[in-house]
């Protein structure tokens, strides 16, 4: 099995450039990576990119994705830049969950405000590479966000699809001001992906969603920039890694991060934080795939929640993704909109403003802690994906009402008084 934590390295093959190549992560074969456009094996199966030289912690230097590129194809991308983002103490929380330690890295303050920016500045480079122009991809809000700026900023022309009416108005706009042609699709993201996913195979577009694998690339490095900030401030690395889930990308790169880590003997499988994984009780197929013990989930036609950008019924990673959660020994869970909401509140009382999608971790490690399969002796990331501005109004429904007051200092008085 091609996707076990301890699989060895291996050496390049023929068709390797610069120690770099593509694998069917189901057949083992293999591809020359800048030769051609391919987004899936001659099989139809997912494609991984692979290195005969795996990085170890030593060969870091500099900042932000780019700062990881021993473990990238290129050495520098089309940059704005991204990552370098916090990992916040949120002490009344870790208190409240009854965690030993609670972080939360905050991937809604990436330069458009969410973790794709990681993968566009790699998936933008390959584009160029290839020689393409048209970038696309489907999209609930935030991948049509960050394709759209780094399209722009690689003077490249975007088109995003997006599922009518289930998008966040704060991610339409970014993708409109970077001046994306914006197609609102009656029906899913799922339906949108699948229509993109033709585009690209006619040759109309190159598709920069997370089934191309270079994009998953620039996400692994939130896995590495974790444990080395969590490294760095208690000598060790975090037990559990905590994340919502809908197409599973991130699953499938933190996991593959963690993996080249223990191939360059850097990090010992012991030490790899348990992967897991939570989605709303709308749209849970991974959850349904990981109770049931499958190699792949079974796709969801109908789905619902008030986190949009995780209003996912066909998660395209899940191949890469569930082996990711089993091998680390992790798990996954299904939260309610109404646990997204209360910890989203509760991340804004740290001072963390998330979207709803980004709670759904901080709900799925109350949930897994009361339920005792999170032990009160952990050591624990939570991984908030999005920023609050991304959804206005989810944070207007979530927050305080504001209340009118006549233009005076003794009306202002008056109503404090209340
Ligand atoms: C804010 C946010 N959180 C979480 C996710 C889920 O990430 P993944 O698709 O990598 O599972 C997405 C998009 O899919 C997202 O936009
Ligand atoms: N939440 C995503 C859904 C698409 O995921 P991708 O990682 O496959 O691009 C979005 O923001 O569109």
């Amino acid at each position: 099995m091609s996707l076990e934590l301890t699989a060895p390295a291996q050496e390049a093959p023929d068709v390797a450039d610069d120690g770099v190549w593509l694998e069917c992560i189901e057949t083992g074969e293999q591809y020359a990576p800048f030769d051609e456009i391919r987004y899936t094996s001659d099989a139809g199966a997912l494609l991984e990119v692979r290195y005969a030289d795996p990085p170890t912690f030593d060969d870091f230097e500099g900042r932000g994705v780019w700062r990881y590129r021993a473990a990238l194809p290129f050495e520098e991308g089309v940059s704005l830049p991204e990552g370098d983002t916090p990992l916040h103490e949120a002490p009344r929380l870790e208190d409240d969950v009854g965690v030993e330690t609670l972080r939360i890295k905050h991937e809604g303050m990436n330069p458009t405000g969410s973790f794709k920016d990681r993968g566009m500045t790699v998936g933008v480079r390959v584009a160029k590479e290839l020689g393409v122009n048209r970038l696309a991809c489907a999209s609930t809000g935030n991948t049509s966000a960050a394709l759209a700026a780094y399209g722009a900023r690689g003077g490249m022309e975007t088109l995003v699809l997006l599922p009518s009416g289930k998008v966040a108005a704060g991610k339409i706009a970014q993708a409109a001001l970077h001046d994306a042609r914006i197609l609102e699709v009656d029906g899913n993201f799922d339906s949108c992906l699948d229509i993109v996913q033709d585009l690209a195979e006619r040759g109309e577009v190159y598709l920069l969603n997370s089934l191309n694998p270079f994009r998953l690339e620039g996400q692994k490095t939130i896995g590495l920039e974790i444990l080395e900030q969590f490294r760095g401030d208690y000598g060790d690395f975090p037990d559990r890694i905590v994340l919502p889930v809908g197409n599973a990308g991130n699953t499938a790169a933190l996991y593959k991060a963690f993996r080249e880590l223990v191939q360059s003997g850097s990090l010992d499988p012991s030490e790899v934080p348990k992967l897991t994984g939570v989605q709303a009780e709308g749209a849970a197929p991974m959850v349904e795939a990981v109770e049931n013990g499958w190699d792949d989930t079974e796709r969801w036609d109908e789905v619902e929640t008030r986190a949009t950008a995780i209003r996912i019924g066909n998660p395209v990673n899940a191949p890469k993704a569930l082996p990711g959660i089993r091998e680390t020994d992790g798990t996954a869970v299904a939260v309610s909109d109404e646990e997204i909401t209360t910890a989203q509140r509760d991340l804004a009382r740290e001072g963390i403003g998330v979207e709803p999608a980004s709670a759904a971790s901080v709900a799925g490690l109350r949930k897994l802690r009361n339920a005792g399969t999170v032990g009160g002796d952990e050591e624990v990331v939570c991984l908030t994906t999005g920023h609050l501005l991304k959804d206005p109004d989810a944070a207007f429904e979530a927050g305080a009402e504001p209340e009118p007051v006549a233009n005076s200092t003794d009306a202002v008085l008056d109503l404090l008084a209340e």
